[in-house]
Order: C-alpha cells, then sequence, then structure tokens
C-alpha cells in the first residue's frame, strides 16, 4: 500500500469513530471538545447537528479546536463558567486493554486533562492502530515549564532510571525548527521509553517533579472507546 493511501484509509477510520461519536451527543449535552485529527472529524459531525438544530455547548481542549467549532457553529463555553460537563470526546496516541492512554502528540494533553477529569465521561476516538498490549512505544509528551528546563530535564531522567526505564528525552520542536511551545506557553519533553511496564506509577511521581506542568499519561479517565477498524467499530468500555 502506498504511503498516500494508508493515510486515506486512516483518516477514513478516523473519521468514522468521530461521526460514530457524534452521533452519541444528545440534546442539552455539556460537552468536552477533543484536539487531533480524529477529534476534529467529530466536531465536524457535531456542527452537522448543531445546525440541524442539536442544542449543546462544548469546552475546547485547544486553540485549533476552538476556531474550528467556532467556524462550525458550536455554541461554545469555558470551565470557569460551566465546570462540570457530561461528556468529552478525545483521541489518543495509544490505548490499552484498561483505558489507560497515551495522550499530547498534539500537544494539547494539559487543557485535554483537565477538561476530561471535568467530565463524567470521556469516549476515546481513534483508529484501530492505535490498541496496544503495552503503552509507550508512541513517545510520551511531558510539558514543562521553560523555567529551569534543565533542571526538570534531570530530574526525569532520574526518576525513569530508577523506576527501571530506558530512554531519552526530546524536547519537541515545532515545524520550523523553533522550540514548540503549548498553548498554554510551555515547552514539552517527549520520553522515548520503548515500553512502560507500570504507567500508573510513573504518572503519579511525574507529577512530584517541580517544573513538569502535566503529562500525557491519562489514567482512569477514559470511560469508553471507539475504534475504527477495516472491520467496523469496536468499541471498549462504556460507549
Ligand atoms: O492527544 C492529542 C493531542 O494532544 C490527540 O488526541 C492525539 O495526538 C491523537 O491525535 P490524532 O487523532 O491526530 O491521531
Amino acid at each position: 500500500m502506498k504511503m498516500n493511501d494508508e493515510a486515506f484509509v486512516s483518516d477514513t477510520l478516523k473519521r468514522a469513530a468521530g461521526e460514530r461519536a457524534a452521533a452519541l451527543v444528545t440534546d442539552g449535552m455539556k460537552l468536552g471538545l477533543g484536539s487531533g485529527s480524529t477529534a476534529a472529524h467529530f466536531v465536524a459531525a457535531l456542527g452537522e447537528r448543531v445546525r440541524e438544530g442539536l442544542q449543546v455547548v462544548g469546552v475546547p481542549t485547544s486553540e485549533a479546536t476552538r476556531e474550528q467549532a467556532e467556524r462550525e457553529g458550536i455554541p461554545l463555553t469555558t470551565l470557569d463558567e460551566t465546570p462540570e460537563l457530561d461528556l468529552t470526546i478525545d483521541g489518543a496516541d495509544e490505548i490499552d486493554e484498561d483505558l489507560r492512554l497515551i495522550k499530547g502528540g498534539g500537544g494539547a494533553h494539559l487543557r485535554e486533562k483537565i477538561v476530561a477529569s471535568a467530565s463524567r465521561r470521556m469516549i476515546v476516538i481513534a483508529d484501530g492502530s492505535k490498541r496496544v498490549q503495552t503503552l509507550g512505544r508512541f513517545p510520551l509528551p511531558i510539558e514543562v515549564v521553560p523555567f529551569g528546563l534543565r533542571a526538570t530535564e534531570i530530574a526525569i531522567t532520574k526518576l525513569v532510571e530508577s523506576l527501571g526505564l530506558e530512554g531519552e528525552l526530546r524536547l519537541r520542536k515545532a515545524a520550523d525548527g523553533s522550540t514548540y511551545v503549548t498553548d498554554g506557553g510551555h515547552y514539552i519533553l517527549d520520553a522515548h521509553l520503548g515500553r512502560i511496564d507500570k504507567p500508573n506509577v510513573l504518572a503519579s511521581t511525574l507529577n512530584n517533579i517541580p517544573g513538569v506542568v502535566e503529562h500525557g499519561l491519562f489514567i482512569g479517565l477514559a470511560t469508553g472507546a471507539i475504534l475504527a477498524t477495516g472491520e467496523g467499530l469496536v468499541e471498549l468500555g462504556q460507549v
């Protein structure tokens, strides 16, 4: 299969998952709107339903999603105005059998985690290739404050080693080669670990390092998942 064909198939699967998720939304829901290419299909399908009369409000998890939702005519709110949400729909970079996730490939995991934590339910939408036995093949994004970057990097390296993990940290770059800056004005260190055998331990200890704002391990947040495969949609957890 040629690269373009693969990208087309992947996008078709992402769209199928996004459209299925949009069909789950009912009148009056307060929604978290995820970020990334799969979530963008959800936002597009939700926009269609809103234009047909569906009444919802959404909290976007990134500036990119905010712009798309505004173009789609989806009424938006903030977590300050609406601190408790019914449902968040978002993509993921990896998902395991316990619905634990790696997120943040698009750099939005800080807001995504705040929004998912404020939601009663979080449904992950992804193409089936994101399903893994063990998390960690995808580099774990760790958002850090620019101040003291090197010291934070050393502290993360020591923690990772103390947990028996191996790998390297790479400061994320933007397409133009400059340091990537998140919507919150922070940097991202991508931890290339290969596999994370005890994600719960890593997740809780990373948060103790000063300078770490948030990492992309989402544990105990996803309540369900819709995975689109060539054979159809596969649902995990409660959808
Ligand atoms: O966590 C994310 C952004 O921070 C995305 O949801 C994740 O990277 C998946 O993206 P895509 O749907 O484009 O594969």
